[in-house]
């Protein structure tokens, strides 16, 4: 099998041996308890599944099938191996953790093939349409939307066509600031094989270390410093999407005016128009200067009409990012010890310097606000950001917890495996709505969520920020938790639900970034109006007439 291709774990998040730890985090156990009534120090910790516990359905694929895609790949690349199987089967939705610590695998793809080109992929995905098999493409695996997983009453051979020997940035445009790359190379890999030649591609999502050039784009998603180098959709220029019998091919242009755009089609279509091969995406030299400095502000209202403000004006920071209160007091709450937050924690300066001004503890709002580019631009662009920050009463603290963010930012997923062990949930729903609705949004959200805390019975935590600027909004993020009771997937619906309907409700999208999958399909009409879900099925139904590719997804039966 081939073993140049790197997975995450089959049960969690991230690499082997990897995991969070709470330690040399004092504050934290004594957080947990506070907000979910969760006793750290006297639950039980899960031990690690084993896959022995696991009944994998048997693959359907017939030896004809498998002896064709051997054919195509090389034996070494084709497999039907149990633990490969399970590891396609889902993305890292806290719904597919929970199902696959419970044996809950109803069905896998029946066959997992690792194509070295678009030949190789072009000739796989003839092959799986000729004998009526099922096409589903990977990249990293991250998705959480339920954006990969076959349904269980999916009769036909499944294919998990996984991009992960598609690696290298074939070419640089340094005229254009244009890089061809193909869709399987993870963050890591991209950005290394950049910087080495001076660029970056400035699409961080916390997700960076295991997600896909290709996953990006089939699901629209967005980085950390979007707001200097824009989402995905903007990133992404040109595409090569393999179809069956044919390639289908976008140059990347700048702008063009050829119809609706099939660019943005692609955009989003989570496997379901065919497999992305190679996208050129736009790239930028590395900045001299790139700088994350940390703001309070004394409530959530001055924070948010701060970053409206930063936005309309003349200032371009690459990040604009504002916790809410409690999102603060879990950040100030769970640093660690001696971090760059030591110097404000409770016990020291923090309470002085805020009693000082008037600023009660509870309501304050910790922003991290971003520069990149040429040392006067980044210095320039804070000078305009501390005026703005100045004017609605919040103030600067420096560098430091900053510097703190940016390096553990990619470790925090971890902890979602840890909540588990302990036997507790902890996700998250994100989405988007104009400035005039954002606090709207924000309150509904809350009160959605304690309304499905206390049906069913529990403590519950929920927390917030504002990320991901634009002229006319911004994106919400919302982080929950509860300790399990009985039924932990019913729960689960119970509290996710609750929020998705707020969302609409409220004149807010059903995702920002983490698309549609099987998670959030039933709230699309209520999205983008029934007659937006009748021409997106037609898309489908008429670029896919045999459904070969990942079907039911972002649109269900
Ligand atoms: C802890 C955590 C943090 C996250 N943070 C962010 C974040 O900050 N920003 C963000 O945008 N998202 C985030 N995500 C969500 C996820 O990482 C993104 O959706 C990501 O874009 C998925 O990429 P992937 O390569 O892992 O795709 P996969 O999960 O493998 O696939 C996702 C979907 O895209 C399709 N697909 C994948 N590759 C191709 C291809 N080459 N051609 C056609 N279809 C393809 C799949 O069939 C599937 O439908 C996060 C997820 C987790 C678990």
């Amino acid at each position: 099998m081939t073993d140049t291709v790197k997975h995450m774990k089959w049960w969690g998040w991230g690499n082997e041996g990897v995991g969070f730890h709470h330690e040399d985090k004092p504050g934290f156990a004594p957080f947990v308890e506070k907000a979910v009534g969760l006793d750290l120090g006297s639950a039980t910790r899960a031990s690690e599944p084993s896959f022995e516990d696991v009944d994998v359905p048997a693959s359907r694929a017939s030896e004809g099938f498998v002896r064709e895609l051997t054919a195509i790949v090389g034996g070494e690349h084709v497999t039907t191996d149990d633990m490969v199987r399970v590891i396609h089967t889902y993305g890292k939705g806290l719904r597919d953790l929970v199902r696959i610590r419970g044996n809950q695998i109803l069905r896998s793809p029946d066959v997992v093939v690792y194509p070295a080109d678009e030949a190789q992929v072009q000739r796989v995905v003839d092959a799986a349409v000729a004998v009526d098999a099922v096409i589903i493409p990977f990249g990293g695996g991250s998705n959480i939307a339920g954006s990969l997983e076959p349904l269980p009453a999916e009769t036909r051979t499944v294919v998990s066509l996984d991009l992960g020997r598609l690696r290298e940035v074939v070419d640089i445009d340094a005229d254009s600031g244009l890089a061809r790359v193909q869709a399987g190379a993870q963050g890591p890999d991209l950005e290394a094989q950049l910087n080495a030649k001076g660029w970056t591609i400035g699409h961080f999502p916390d997700s960076f270390t295991h997600s896909t050039v290709g996953g990006w784009v089939a699901t629209r998603s967005t980085g950390m410093q979007s707001d200097k180098y824009g989402d995905i959709a903007d990133i992404a220029r040109g595409l090569r999407v393999v179809r069956p019998g044919d390639v289908l091919v976008l140059r990347p242009l700048p702008s063009t005016s050829s119809g609706p755009s099939v660019r943005e089609m692609i955009l989003g279509s989570e496997g379901r128009l065919g497999v992305i091969t190679e996208v050129t995406v736009q790239v930028h030299r590395i900045p001299e200067k790139r700088n994350i400095y940390a703001y309070f502000f004394p409530t959530w209202e001055a924070g948010v009409a701060a970053m409206q403000a930063i936005s309309e004006s003349d200032a371009s920071p690459s990040i604009t990012r504002i916790s809410d209160a409690r999102e603060t007091a879990f950040t100030l709450a769970t640093s660690k010890k001696r971090s760059g937050f030591s110097k404000f924690t409770a016990e020291t300066a923090l309470p002085k310097i805020m009693s000082s001004k008037g600023w009660d503890l509870d309501t304050i709002c910790l922003s991290f606000i971003g520069y990149e580019g040429g040392v006067a631009h980044a210095k320039h662009q804070k000078k305009l950001v501390d005026a703005i920050v100045k004017k609605h009463g919040g103030m600067g603290v420096g560098e430091g917890p900053g510097l703190l963010y940016d390096q553990k930012k990619f470790d925090t997923p971890y902890l979602r495996d840890f909540l588990l062990d302990m036997g507790a949930a902890g996700d998250v729903s994100e989405t988007a709505a104009p400035w005039s609705r954002l606090n709207q949004v924000h309150d509904a959200v809350y009160e959605a969520a304690h309304k499905a805390y206390a049906e069913i019975g529990v403590t519950g935590w929920i927390m917030s920020h504002l990320s991901h600027s634009y002229h006319s909004g911004a994106c919400l993020y919302f982080t929950f938790a509860f300790v399990f009771q009985d039924d932990p997937l019913t729960e689960y619906d119970t509290v996710k639900s609750a929020i998705q309907q707020a969302f609409v409700d409220n004149h807010a999208t059903i995702s920002h970034h983490h698309g549609v999958g099987r998670e959030h399909s039933a709230w699309l009409e209520q999205d983008i109006s029934p007659e937006g879900v009748k021409v997106m099925t037609a898309l489908f139904e008429g670029a896919d007439p045999g459904a070969h590719f990942n079907p039911n997804k972002v649109v269900a039966d």
